[in-house]
């Protein structure tokens, strides 16, 4: 029943900058194919769909199947496999491109190319994938079709003539869409007989099927009872149940062979096991070599994660257990600040990432986070031959001990309208930016190049660069590999006691700057006590910064003239309150929000 002419199978996905219309296009393409081919339609496929329903399985799957009936009158299966839109996620971008045989290109027919455009397409043809450009937002008055084709043409060297321009939001020619991908993305290759060989594209846990493993099968065929092994990291299990993805279902089917994408259970309990980028085959009938470009994803960025109030302790711990069931690039482990108390150093792919698991932490589970500044895994090499792995500025080792330090780098490609270039060179060299080069895309645009520290563009760098630019920059990186530099851990010092949550590691020529927006950001942030209060930034106990918090009795009750004694105690109850969002270190509370304010100093 569920072995397809591999001729009428189409693996695919979108690609696009930010908001050209991907989403909008996928789900127009979703509306405008069916669930079912014909054949499918009088196979007992449904009931298992209302089983389904029943148990409300409700996972935002990577991948949807749907069938297209063309103008020539056959039925194509279309896979349309998502990809995640930002550099954080771009080892899963390459592996989900390398699950596809062609990609749709979105280009926003008012905007044009940019930088993540770019990026975009120079991995999709990495893959080899044949590239469809499609021009979206016809409909907008701004719209300059004819521009962004000959654009495309110029810049990326797609034939583009042809074309189909299209309105995702209205419908508009996207069935020009449907029958490009029928004519040129090709079909898959790969023989159903030979040893089992899948690319693991995607995983999710769901508590009432274990890990759904989301994969393309390249060679072979699996199905119920097949005992898989996972080459990388060994892990293995029976097939429990295969099949496909399709209207927010997930539809069992008899087996997956080649050229299909489709999701597998197993009973297996952690994504830990099922890595993106691993090769899925046969135990009993092995391939003889996993798929090329299987790679472990590491941390980039790691920041200290405290709970606010310090009895959520284990709640945090077990919400973070619970996240990584289904995030295997989230790492943590305990540690303890003098200044927050017991919490966890946490590695993530990214600032997104990290604003993804925060937000989730906080919404999901209900729990108030303190942050500390995220930063990025400094080398240190010691003078006894020893290379630390540097995730916590806290444990930089004496300066005597260090022979040297090195900081990870990225190359970068910016977009940006010619008028802005001045000042986006300006903000590169700024954030230490090592100029490579810059490339005309066309009268009104550049492309800039630099190599800029990754600690330099965590923070703020995007934002930065948007409102530089006003808007019209836009921006994409990959990780180069790591450089020497010249870096200090940078003290701040509160009432003359050092905050370890507060310290971090900057390059030695912004040490002065950093410290000094530091002591500002703070002074304006801790509240006056009874006593002055100064605040200093310090490199290996010399203090190159100093702001003082002048003394002030508070008195809440100052306001309450006469004897109201409920509104009196309704002002200590708010005091009591925001007592609780503070942190007190020797004899200061500090809010917490000041433990982030180091994240925002860029004041231009
Ligand atoms: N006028 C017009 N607006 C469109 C069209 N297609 C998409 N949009 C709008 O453009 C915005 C971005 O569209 P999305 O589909 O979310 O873009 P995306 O590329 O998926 O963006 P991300 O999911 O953020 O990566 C939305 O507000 C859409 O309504 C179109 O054809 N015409």
């Amino acid at each position: 029943m569920t072995t397809f002419d591999q001729s009428k199978i189409r693996n695919f996905c979108i690609i696009a900058h930010i908001d050209h219309g991907k989403s909008t296009l996928a789900d127009r393409i979703i509306e405008m194919t069916g669930l079912l081919t014909s054949r499918e339609m009088q196979a007992q496929v449904l009931d298992n769909m209302d089983l389904e329903r029943e148990r409300g399985i409700t996972i935002k799957a990577q991948t949807v199947r749907t069938v297209y009936k063309a103008e020539d009158g056959e039925e194509y299966i279309f896979n349309l496999i998502d990809t995640p839109g930002h550099v954080d996620f771009n080892y899963e971008v390459s592996r989900s491109l390398a699950a596809c045989d062609g990609a749709v290109l979105v280009v926003d027919a008012a905007q044009g190319i940019e930088a993540q455009t770019l990026a975009n397409v120079y991995l999709a043809l990495d893959h080899d994938l044949d590239v469809i450009p499609v021009i979206n937002k016809i409909d907008l008055p701004s719209a300059e079709p004819q521009r962004v084709i000959d654009e495309i043409e110029d810049v990326i060297g797609l034939e583009a003539q042809d074309a189909p321009q299209i309105s995702a939001k209205t419908g508009l020619n996207v069935e020009q869409v449907l029958e490009a991908i029928v004519h040129k993305i090709p079909a898959p290759t790969g023989d159903p007989k030979a040893p089992l060989k899948a690319l693991i594209f995607d995983s999710v846990y769901d508590s009432y099927k274990g890990v759904i493993i989301f994969c393309r099968i390249k060679e072979g065929t699996v199905k119920k009872g097949t005992i898989i092994q996972m080459m990388a990291t060994g892990a293995e299990e029976e097939v429990v149940e295969v099949g496909y993805f399709g209207a927010g279902q997930f539809i069992p089917c008899d087996e997956l062979s080649a050229g299909m994408v489709g999701y597998i259970t197993a009973s297996i309990k952690n994504v830990r096991d099922t890595r993106v980028g691993d090769t899925i085959t046969d135990r009993d009938n092995p391939c003889d070599a996993p798929l090329p470009g299987y790679k472990k994803v590491l941390p980039m960025v790691y920041c200290g994660l405290y709970p606010a109030d310090g009895a959520k302790y284990p709640d945090l711990r077990d919400a973070l257990e619970k996240l990584q069931l289904n995030d295997a690039s989230l790492q943590f482990e305990p540690e303890t600040s003098i200044a927050l108390g017991f919490g966890f150093r946490c590695g993530f792919l990214g600032l997104l990432h990290l604003e993804i698991i925060q937000e989730r932490l906080e919404r999901e589970y209900n729990l108030d986070l303190v942050t500390t500044a995220p930063g990025v895994i400094y080398k240190v090499y010691k003078t006894n031959g020893e290379v630390i792995d540097l995730t916590n500025p806290s444990n930089l080792p004496d300066p005597s001990e260090i022979e040297h330090m090195e900081e990870p780098f990225v190359s970068a490609e910016i977009m940006v309208t010619t008028e802005f270039i001045g000042s986006i060179m300006e903000l590169c060299q700024e954030r230490r930016g090592v100029y490579l080069g810059m490339e005309y895309m066309e009268e009104t645009r550049a492309l800039l190049k630099y190599e800029l520290p990754l600690n330099e563009i965590i923070y703020d760098f995007f934002d930065a660069l948007k409102s530089r630019s006003r808007g019209y920059a836009s921006f994409d990186y990959e990780m180069k590999g790591y450089v020497q530099a010249d870096l200090v851990k940078l003290d701040i010092l509160i009432n003359k006691e050092e905050v370890d949550a507060l310290s971090f590691i900057v390059h030695s020529s912004t040490a002065y700057e950093r410290g000094r927006k530091m002591c500002e950001k703070l002074k304006d942030e801790i509240p006056r006590h009874l006593f002055e209060i100064p605040i200093q930034a310090a490199v290996g106990g010399k203090v190159i910064a100093r702001e003082t918090v002048r003394a002030m009795r508070k008195d809440v009750l100052a306001k309450c003239y006469g004897g109201d004694i409920s509104r009196k105690k309704k002002l200590l109850e708010k005091q009591k309150e925001g007592k609780k969002r503070m942190r007190q270190v020797g004899n200061v509370e500090i809010p917490q929000k000041a433990f982030m304010s180091v994240l925002k100093l860029d004041d231009k």
